[in-house]
Protein backbone atom coordinates (compact mmCIF):
# COMPACT_ATOMS: atom_id res chain seq x y z
CA UNK A 1 0.00 0.00 0.00
CA UNK A 2 0.97 3.50 -1.05
CA UNK A 3 0.13 5.90 1.98
CA UNK A 4 -0.41 9.51 1.41
CA UNK A 5 -0.42 11.17 5.10
CA UNK A 6 -1.24 15.10 4.66
CA UNK A 7 1.14 15.34 1.60
CA UNK A 8 1.64 18.83 0.39
CA UNK A 9 3.90 20.25 -2.21
CA UNK A 10 4.17 24.22 -2.66
CA UNK A 11 6.97 25.54 -5.50
CA UNK A 12 9.51 27.51 -5.23
CA UNK A 13 7.45 30.49 -6.12
CA UNK A 14 4.78 29.48 -3.38
CA UNK A 15 1.93 27.71 -5.94
CA UNK A 16 0.80 25.09 -3.67
CA UNK A 17 0.32 22.12 -6.57
CA UNK A 18 -1.02 20.07 -3.42
CA UNK A 19 -2.31 20.74 -0.31
CA UNK A 20 -2.70 18.53 2.47
CA UNK A 21 -3.62 15.23 0.56
CA UNK A 22 -4.19 12.30 1.97
CA UNK A 23 -5.04 8.36 1.00
CA UNK A 24 -4.19 5.13 0.77
CA UNK A 25 -3.75 3.81 -2.56
CA UNK A 26 -4.34 -0.51 -2.38
CA UNK A 27 -2.04 -2.50 -3.49
CA UNK A 28 -2.60 -4.68 -7.01
CA UNK A 29 -4.69 -2.66 -7.91
CA UNK A 30 -5.55 0.56 -10.04
CA UNK A 31 -5.19 3.50 -8.48
CA UNK A 32 -6.68 6.40 -10.87
CA UNK A 33 -5.92 10.40 -9.95
CA UNK A 34 -8.54 12.52 -12.07
CA UNK A 35 -9.16 15.91 -12.00
CA UNK A 36 -9.09 19.52 -14.11
CA UNK A 37 -6.01 20.78 -15.48
CA UNK A 38 -3.49 21.86 -13.04
CA UNK A 39 -5.20 20.30 -9.87
CA UNK A 40 -1.74 18.63 -8.87
CA UNK A 41 -2.10 14.93 -10.47
CA UNK A 42 1.44 14.99 -11.99
CA UNK A 43 2.76 16.57 -8.83
CA UNK A 44 1.05 14.07 -6.68
CA UNK A 45 2.12 10.84 -9.12
CA UNK A 46 6.12 12.14 -9.15
CA UNK A 47 5.95 12.66 -5.21
CA UNK A 48 5.87 8.72 -5.13
CA UNK A 49 9.19 8.32 -6.82
CA UNK A 50 10.71 11.33 -5.74
CA UNK A 51 11.20 12.99 -8.60
CA UNK A 52 9.46 15.71 -7.03
CA UNK A 53 10.21 16.32 -3.36
CA UNK A 54 7.40 16.79 -1.35
CA UNK A 55 7.47 19.72 0.74
CA UNK A 56 5.36 18.92 4.00
CA UNK A 57 3.79 15.40 4.78
CA UNK A 58 4.38 11.59 4.04
CA UNK A 59 4.42 9.10 1.59
CA UNK A 60 4.57 5.32 2.78
CA UNK A 61 5.11 2.78 1.08
CA UNK A 62 4.35 -0.39 2.91
CA UNK A 63 4.72 0.97 6.06
CA UNK A 64 8.50 2.44 5.23
CA UNK A 65 8.63 6.31 4.69
CA UNK A 66 9.80 6.49 0.84
CA UNK A 67 12.52 9.80 1.76
CA UNK A 68 14.75 6.87 3.96
CA UNK A 69 15.41 5.09 0.83
CA UNK A 70 17.98 6.14 -1.52
CA UNK A 71 16.14 7.76 -4.52
CA UNK A 72 17.58 5.39 -6.43
CA UNK A 73 16.93 2.04 -5.53
CA UNK A 74 13.47 3.51 -4.59
CA UNK A 75 13.22 3.90 -8.48
CA UNK A 76 13.86 1.07 -9.47
CA UNK A 77 11.22 -0.59 -7.97
CA UNK A 78 8.75 1.67 -9.54
CA UNK A 79 7.70 1.45 -13.21
CA UNK A 80 7.14 4.63 -15.06
CA UNK A 81 5.11 5.78 -18.59
CA UNK A 82 4.45 9.00 -19.44
CA UNK A 83 2.74 10.65 -22.32
CA UNK A 84 4.25 9.88 -25.85
CA UNK A 85 6.37 7.32 -24.14
CA UNK A 86 9.18 8.81 -23.71
CA UNK A 87 11.67 6.35 -25.72
CA UNK A 88 15.39 6.89 -26.41
CA UNK A 89 15.07 8.11 -30.65
CA UNK A 90 18.76 6.20 -30.95
CA UNK A 91 18.06 2.78 -29.54
CA UNK A 92 15.69 0.03 -31.50
CA UNK A 93 12.89 -0.87 -29.18
CA UNK A 94 13.71 -3.95 -27.41
CA UNK A 95 17.04 -1.85 -25.93
CA UNK A 96 14.08 0.35 -25.22
CA UNK A 97 12.74 -2.16 -22.73
CA UNK A 98 15.85 -3.45 -21.86
CA UNK A 99 17.16 0.06 -20.51
CA UNK A 100 16.51 -1.28 -17.08
CA UNK A 101 17.80 -4.67 -17.01
CA UNK A 102 20.86 -3.34 -18.47
CA UNK A 103 21.45 -0.89 -15.55
CA UNK A 104 20.77 -3.45 -13.03
CA UNK A 105 24.07 -5.69 -14.82
CA UNK A 106 21.30 -8.40 -16.01
CA UNK A 107 23.54 -10.47 -18.34
CA UNK A 108 22.66 -10.40 -22.08
CA UNK A 109 20.46 -13.76 -23.00
CA UNK A 110 17.90 -12.92 -19.40
CA UNK A 111 17.57 -9.49 -20.62
CA UNK A 112 16.30 -9.65 -24.33
CA UNK A 113 14.95 -12.36 -23.57
CA UNK A 114 12.69 -10.63 -20.80
CA UNK A 115 12.36 -7.82 -23.11
CA UNK A 116 11.31 -10.06 -25.96
CA UNK A 117 8.82 -11.89 -23.59
CA UNK A 118 7.39 -8.27 -22.53
CA UNK A 119 7.02 -7.15 -26.16
CA UNK A 120 4.43 -9.64 -26.81
CA UNK A 121 3.05 -9.49 -23.38
CA UNK A 122 1.93 -5.72 -24.45
CA UNK A 123 0.48 -7.02 -27.56
CA UNK A 124 3.57 -5.67 -29.97
CA UNK A 125 4.75 -8.06 -32.97
CA UNK A 126 8.33 -9.33 -32.29
CA UNK A 127 9.08 -8.07 -35.77
CA UNK A 128 9.32 -4.73 -34.34
CA UNK A 129 11.87 -5.16 -31.76
CA UNK A 130 14.80 -3.79 -34.03
CA UNK A 131 12.88 -1.00 -34.94
CA UNK A 132 13.46 2.47 -34.16
CA UNK A 133 10.53 4.51 -31.84
CA UNK A 134 10.36 6.87 -35.02
CA UNK A 135 9.19 3.97 -36.86
CA UNK A 136 6.36 3.12 -34.52
CA UNK A 137 3.08 4.52 -34.58
CA UNK A 138 1.94 6.15 -31.37
CA UNK A 139 -0.25 3.40 -30.17
CA UNK A 140 3.10 1.10 -30.63
CA UNK A 141 5.20 3.22 -29.15
CA UNK A 142 2.93 3.46 -25.69
CA UNK A 143 3.08 -0.22 -26.08
CA UNK A 144 6.39 -0.38 -25.67
CA UNK A 145 6.65 2.60 -22.98
CA UNK A 146 4.42 0.17 -20.84
CA UNK A 147 7.23 -2.67 -21.85
CA UNK A 148 10.15 -0.76 -20.66
CA UNK A 149 8.52 0.36 -17.16
CA UNK A 150 7.80 -3.47 -16.62
CA UNK A 151 10.87 -4.94 -17.49
CA UNK A 152 12.77 -5.03 -14.28
CA UNK A 153 9.27 -6.63 -12.65
CA UNK A 154 8.67 -3.37 -10.60
CA UNK A 155 6.01 -3.81 -7.86
CA UNK A 156 4.51 -0.11 -8.38
CA UNK A 157 3.67 1.07 -12.20
CA UNK A 158 3.48 4.73 -12.62
CA UNK A 159 1.00 5.96 -15.20
CA UNK A 160 0.93 9.78 -16.41
CA UNK A 161 -1.27 10.13 -19.20
CA UNK A 162 0.13 7.42 -21.00
CA UNK A 163 -2.24 7.34 -23.63
CA UNK A 164 -3.92 10.74 -24.15
CA UNK A 165 -1.76 11.56 -27.48
CA UNK A 166 -2.94 8.84 -29.57
CA UNK A 167 -6.59 8.56 -31.58
CA UNK A 168 -9.78 7.42 -29.77
CA UNK A 169 -9.83 3.63 -31.18
CA UNK A 170 -5.97 3.05 -30.41
CA UNK A 171 -6.75 4.66 -27.09
CA UNK A 172 -9.30 1.92 -26.20
CA UNK A 173 -7.16 -0.64 -27.44
CA UNK A 174 -4.36 0.33 -25.18
CA UNK A 175 -7.12 0.87 -22.28
CA UNK A 176 -8.73 -2.67 -22.70
CA UNK A 177 -4.80 -4.29 -23.13
CA UNK A 178 -3.92 -2.38 -19.80
CA UNK A 179 -7.14 -3.89 -17.84
CA UNK A 180 -5.98 -7.54 -19.67
CA UNK A 181 -2.26 -6.78 -18.48
CA UNK A 182 -3.12 -6.05 -15.15
CA UNK A 183 -5.27 -9.18 -14.88
CA UNK A 184 -2.20 -11.67 -15.47
CA UNK A 185 0.62 -8.71 -13.22
CA UNK A 186 -1.37 -7.39 -10.58
CA UNK A 187 0.77 -4.50 -10.60
CA UNK A 188 0.09 -1.30 -7.53
CA UNK A 189 -1.04 1.47 -10.70
CA UNK A 190 -1.57 4.84 -10.30
CA UNK A 191 -2.24 5.68 -12.99
CA UNK A 192 -2.95 9.77 -14.35
CA UNK A 193 -5.41 10.80 -16.49
CA UNK A 194 -7.68 13.98 -17.20
CA UNK A 195 -10.78 12.09 -18.89
CA UNK A 196 -13.14 10.67 -16.38
CA UNK A 197 -14.64 7.86 -18.87
CA UNK A 198 -10.63 6.49 -18.85
CA UNK A 199 -10.89 7.41 -14.52
CA UNK A 200 -14.14 4.98 -14.55
CA UNK A 201 -12.87 2.51 -17.16
CA UNK A 202 -9.55 1.77 -15.94
CA UNK A 203 -9.49 2.49 -11.52
CA UNK A 204 -10.29 0.04 -9.06
CA UNK A 205 -10.39 2.96 -6.95
CA UNK A 206 -10.56 6.80 -8.37
CA UNK A 207 -9.27 9.84 -6.28
CA UNK A 208 -10.57 13.31 -7.75
CA UNK A 209 -8.80 16.27 -7.03
CA UNK A 210 -9.76 19.81 -7.41
CA UNK A 211 -7.46 22.78 -8.51
CA UNK A 212 -5.43 23.75 -5.13
CA UNK A 213 -4.19 20.05 -4.88
CA UNK A 214 -7.16 19.08 -2.56
CA UNK A 215 -8.88 15.61 -2.65
CA UNK A 216 -12.40 16.24 -2.97
CA UNK A 217 -13.13 12.51 -3.15
CA UNK A 218 -11.48 9.32 -3.04
CA UNK A 219 -13.86 5.83 -4.16
CA UNK A 220 -14.67 3.11 -6.51
CA UNK A 221 -15.85 4.55 -9.70
CA UNK A 222 -19.63 3.08 -9.21
CA UNK A 223 -19.89 4.60 -5.75
CA UNK A 224 -18.30 7.89 -7.35
CA UNK A 225 -21.21 8.31 -10.07
CA UNK A 226 -24.01 7.35 -7.66
CA UNK A 227 -23.10 9.04 -4.42
CA UNK A 228 -20.55 12.11 -5.63
CA UNK A 229 -19.66 14.10 -2.53
CA UNK A 230 -20.38 17.27 -3.55
CA UNK A 231 -21.25 19.64 -7.04
CA UNK A 232 -17.76 19.62 -7.79
CA UNK A 233 -17.17 15.46 -8.03
CA UNK A 234 -21.18 15.60 -9.60
CA UNK A 235 -20.36 18.11 -12.56
CA UNK A 236 -16.64 16.23 -12.97
CA UNK A 237 -18.40 12.83 -13.41
CA UNK A 238 -21.17 14.62 -15.95
CA UNK A 239 -24.63 15.08 -16.69
CA UNK A 240 -24.87 11.16 -17.55
CA UNK A 241 -23.56 9.63 -14.91
CA UNK A 242 -27.35 7.56 -14.05
CA UNK A 243 -26.23 5.74 -17.69
CA UNK A 244 -22.86 5.55 -17.15
CA UNK A 245 -23.40 3.65 -13.70
CA UNK A 246 -25.40 0.70 -15.62
CA UNK A 247 -21.79 -0.07 -16.44
CA UNK A 248 -21.40 -1.50 -13.18
CA UNK A 249 -24.74 -3.50 -12.64
CA UNK A 250 -24.59 -7.42 -14.06
CA UNK A 251 -27.39 -7.91 -16.42
CA UNK A 252 -27.09 -11.38 -15.02
CA UNK A 253 -29.95 -11.36 -12.89
CA UNK A 254 -32.59 -9.95 -15.51
CA UNK A 255 -34.50 -12.73 -16.68
CA UNK A 256 -34.42 -13.28 -20.51
CA UNK A 257 -37.48 -14.03 -22.75
CA UNK A 258 -37.71 -16.73 -25.08
CA UNK A 259 -35.73 -16.06 -28.56
CA UNK A 260 -38.47 -14.27 -31.00
CA UNK A 261 -39.41 -16.27 -33.77
CA UNK A 262 -38.43 -13.49 -36.33
CA UNK A 263 -34.73 -14.00 -35.06
CA UNK A 264 -33.09 -16.38 -38.00
CA UNK A 265 -30.32 -18.35 -36.20
CA UNK A 266 -27.47 -20.62 -38.24
CA UNK A 267 -26.80 -24.02 -37.64
CA UNK A 268 -24.72 -22.99 -34.77
CA UNK A 269 -27.91 -21.39 -33.27
CA UNK A 270 -25.46 -17.86 -33.90
CA UNK A 271 -28.16 -15.03 -34.35
CA UNK A 272 -27.54 -13.71 -37.98
CA UNK A 273 -30.18 -10.79 -38.52
CA UNK A 274 -34.20 -9.89 -37.66
CA UNK A 275 -37.24 -11.65 -40.74
CA UNK A 276 -38.79 -9.42 -42.13
CA UNK A 277 -41.22 -12.06 -43.81
CA UNK A 278 -39.28 -11.98 -47.13
CA UNK A 279 -35.91 -12.77 -47.96
CA UNK A 280 -34.69 -9.60 -46.41
CA UNK A 281 -32.77 -9.67 -43.18
CA UNK A 282 -32.54 -6.63 -40.93
CA UNK A 283 -29.01 -6.36 -38.55
CA UNK A 284 -29.07 -8.39 -35.47
CA UNK A 285 -27.75 -5.05 -33.59
CA UNK A 286 -25.78 -5.58 -30.90
CA UNK A 287 -25.85 -8.62 -28.74
CA UNK A 288 -24.67 -8.93 -24.88
CA UNK A 289 -23.45 -11.85 -22.60
CA UNK A 290 -24.76 -13.19 -19.58
CA UNK A 291 -22.01 -11.37 -17.62
CA UNK A 292 -21.62 -8.02 -19.12
CA UNK A 293 -23.44 -4.59 -17.45
CA UNK A 294 -27.22 -3.66 -17.83
CA UNK A 295 -25.55 -1.08 -20.17
CA UNK A 296 -24.78 -3.45 -22.84
CA UNK A 297 -28.22 -5.17 -22.44
CA UNK A 298 -29.55 -1.78 -22.72
CA UNK A 299 -27.53 -1.23 -25.65
CA UNK A 300 -28.52 -4.01 -27.53
CA UNK A 301 -32.20 -3.39 -27.03
CA UNK A 302 -31.75 0.44 -28.58
CA UNK A 303 -29.71 -0.87 -31.12
CA UNK A 304 -31.79 -3.53 -32.32
CA UNK A 305 -33.99 -2.76 -35.50
CA UNK A 306 -37.07 -4.27 -33.38
CA UNK A 307 -36.41 -3.48 -29.79
CA UNK A 308 -35.40 -6.63 -28.76
CA UNK A 309 -32.15 -7.01 -27.40
CA UNK A 310 -29.97 -10.54 -28.18
CA UNK A 311 -28.55 -12.48 -25.13
CA UNK A 312 -25.75 -14.75 -26.50
CA UNK A 313 -23.26 -17.42 -24.63
CA UNK A 314 -19.57 -17.90 -24.57
CA UNK A 315 -19.99 -19.47 -27.88
CA UNK A 316 -21.90 -17.13 -29.50
CA UNK A 317 -25.32 -18.64 -29.46
CA UNK A 318 -28.65 -16.92 -28.71
CA UNK A 319 -30.37 -17.65 -25.50
CA UNK A 320 -32.81 -15.14 -24.90
CA UNK A 321 -34.13 -11.86 -25.65
CA UNK A 322 -34.86 -8.54 -23.69
CA UNK A 323 -37.31 -5.54 -24.16
CA UNK A 324 -37.94 -2.21 -23.05
CA UNK A 325 -40.25 -4.36 -20.47
CA UNK A 326 -37.89 -6.65 -19.02
CA UNK A 327 -35.54 -4.35 -18.61
CA UNK A 328 -37.35 -1.41 -17.47
CA UNK A 329 -38.40 -3.82 -14.61
CA UNK A 330 -34.48 -4.62 -13.89
CA UNK A 331 -33.88 -0.95 -13.89
CA UNK A 332 -36.70 0.01 -11.18
CA UNK A 333 -35.10 -2.95 -9.15
N1 LIG B 1 7.96 23.59 -11.32
C1 LIG B 1 6.86 24.27 -11.00
N2 LIG B 1 6.94 25.49 -10.43
C2 LIG B 1 5.84 26.17 -10.07
N3 LIG B 1 4.59 25.71 -10.22
C3 LIG B 1 4.44 24.50 -10.79
C4 LIG B 1 5.57 23.72 -11.21
N4 LIG B 1 5.09 22.55 -11.73
C5 LIG B 1 3.77 22.62 -11.67
N5 LIG B 1 3.36 23.77 -11.10
C6 LIG B 1 1.98 24.20 -10.82
O1 LIG B 1 1.41 23.28 -9.91
C7 LIG B 1 0.03 23.08 -10.21
C8 LIG B 1 -0.22 21.60 -10.43
O2 LIG B 1 0.51 21.16 -11.58
P1 LIG B 1 0.44 19.64 -12.09
O3 LIG B 1 1.29 19.53 -13.29
O4 LIG B 1 0.72 18.74 -10.94
O5 LIG B 1 -1.10 19.54 -12.46
P2 LIG B 1 -1.89 18.48 -13.34
O6 LIG B 1 -3.17 18.24 -12.62
O7 LIG B 1 -1.04 17.30 -13.62
O8 LIG B 1 -2.17 19.31 -14.67
P3 LIG B 1 -2.36 18.85 -16.21
O9 LIG B 1 -3.59 17.99 -16.27
O10 LIG B 1 -2.59 20.18 -16.90
O11 LIG B 1 -1.11 18.16 -16.61
C9 LIG B 1 -0.26 23.95 -11.42
O12 LIG B 1 -0.81 25.15 -10.98
C10 LIG B 1 1.11 24.19 -12.04
O13 LIG B 1 1.15 25.40 -12.73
Amino acid sequence: MIEFEDVTKRYPDGTVAVDRLSLRIPSNEITVFVGPSGCGKTTSLRMINRTIERTGGRITIDGEDINAKDPVVLRRGIGYVIQHAGLFPHRTVVDNVATVPKLLGWDKKRTRDVAMELLERVGLDPKLAQRYPAQLSGGQQQRVGVARALAADPEIMLMDEPFSAVDPIVRHQLQEELLRLQRDIGKTIVFVTHDIDEAIKLGDNVAVLRVGGKLAQFAPPAELLANPADEFVESFVGQDRGYRALTFRQAEGVELGPLPDELIVDEAGKPVGWSKGGDELLPVGAVFHRGDSLRAALDAVLTSPVGQGVCVDDDGKAVGAVDQAILAGALRS
